[in-house]
C-alpha cells in the first residue's frame, strides 16, 4: 500500500477485514450457538477459552509496560481490572470460572491449563508476544477484533440458553457484562488507531495486526474442531470428555 488513507477509509478497511474473517464465521461457532454440541464438547470449548481469557490481562500489562503516554495507560488499565477484578468486583476471569463450574469442570484443572490443546497455548501466547514486540499502534490495533464481538456475544447468549439444558442464565454472566465493556474498549482503540496511524506503513501495520488477531482466534477454533468434532483427534494429554 502506497497511498495514505483518510481515518474514515482506514476504518472502512478494518471493518471489511472483520466482516470477511472474524471467528463468528467459524463452523465450530455455528455448532456451539446452534445447540449442536454435546456437553463434553462445550466443556472443551470453555476450558480452552479460559487460556485466552487468562492471557488477555497479561497482554494488556505487556502493552502498558511499553507505553510512555500516561493518558493511554490511564485509559488502558481498566482492561486489566475488568478481567482480574478489583475490590468487591469479581472480574471477568471469575465470571468465566462460574461458567466452567456450571459445566462441571474442576476449577484447579481449568486454571492449570493442563488440558488445553497445544494450538490454544501457541495461539494465545503469540498474541501476548505480538503485543509485546510490535509498535504501540499495532499492539492497540490487535484488540480491534472486539469491534465485532458484541454481535457474537448476543448470538451466543441467546443460542446457548435456548439450546442447552445445562446452560443457565447465571453462567452466561460473563458475556452479558462484555456487551457493555467491549464496545467502549473497541471504540477507544479504533479512534486511537485512526489518530495515530498516519503513514501508509503505520496503516498497513494496523490492518495486518487485525488480520493477525483474526488468525489467533480462528486457529483456536480449528484446533477445537479437529480434536472434538471431526475427526476427533485429541492430542495426548489434552482434556478428554467423559464418555457419558
Ligand atoms: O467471545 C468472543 O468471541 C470474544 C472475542 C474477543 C476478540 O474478538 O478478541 C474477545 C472476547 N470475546 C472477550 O470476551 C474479551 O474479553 C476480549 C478481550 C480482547 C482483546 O483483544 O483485548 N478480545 C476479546
Amino acid at each position: 500500500m502506497t497511498k495514505i488513507l483518510s481515518p474514515e477509509e482506514l476504518e472502512e478497511e478494518l471493518r471489511a477485514i472483520g466482516a470477511a474473517q472474524y471467528h463468528d464465521k467459524h463452523p465450530f461457532h455455528k455448532l456451539l450457538h446452534g445447540g449442536k454440541l454435546n456437553k463434553g464438547q462445550v466443556q472443551a470449548w470453555a476450558l480452552n477459552r479460559y487460556c485466552y481469557q487468562s492471557a488477555v490481562p497479561r497482554k494488556d500489562a505487556a502493552l502498558m509496560s511499553r507505553c510512555h503516554d500516561r493518558d493511554l495507560r490511564r485509559e488502558w488499565i481498566h482492561r486489566i481490572t475488568d478481567h482480574d477484578g478489583q475490590g468487591d468486583e469479581e472480574g471477568g476471569i471469575e465470571r468465566w470460572l462460574v461458567l466452567t463450574d456450571g459445566l462441571g469442570l474442576d476449577r484447579d484443572y481449568v486454571i492449570s491449563r493442563k488440558g488445553a490443546l497445544p494450538e490454544t497455548v501457541f495461539a494465545v501466547e503469540a498474541y501476548v508476544n505480538f503485543v509485546r514486540d510490535k509498535t504501540l499502534v499495532e499492539a492497540v490495533a490487535s484488540s480491534l477484533t472486539e469491534l465485532f464481538a458484541p454481535s457474537i456475544h448476543k448470538e451466543r447468549i441467546s443460542g446457548m440458553l435456548e439450546n442447552y439444558d445445562f446452560i443457565s442464565d447465571d453462567v452466561m454472566a460473563y458475556f452479558k457484562r462484555r456487551l457493555t465493556q467491549a464496545p467502549r474498549d473497541a471504540n477507544f482503540a479504533l479512534e486511537y488507531c485512526k489518530q495515530n496511524a498516519r503513514t501508509p506503513e503505520a496503516q498497513q501495520g494496523v490492518l495486518d495486526a487485525l488480520r493477525f488477531k483474526t488468525h489467533v482466534l480462528w486457529a483456536q477454533l480449528d484446533a477445537l474442531y479437529l480434536a472434538y468434532v471431526d475427526p476427533g483427534m485429541i492430542p495426548p494429554g489434552a482434556f478428554v470428555p467423559d464418555a457419558a
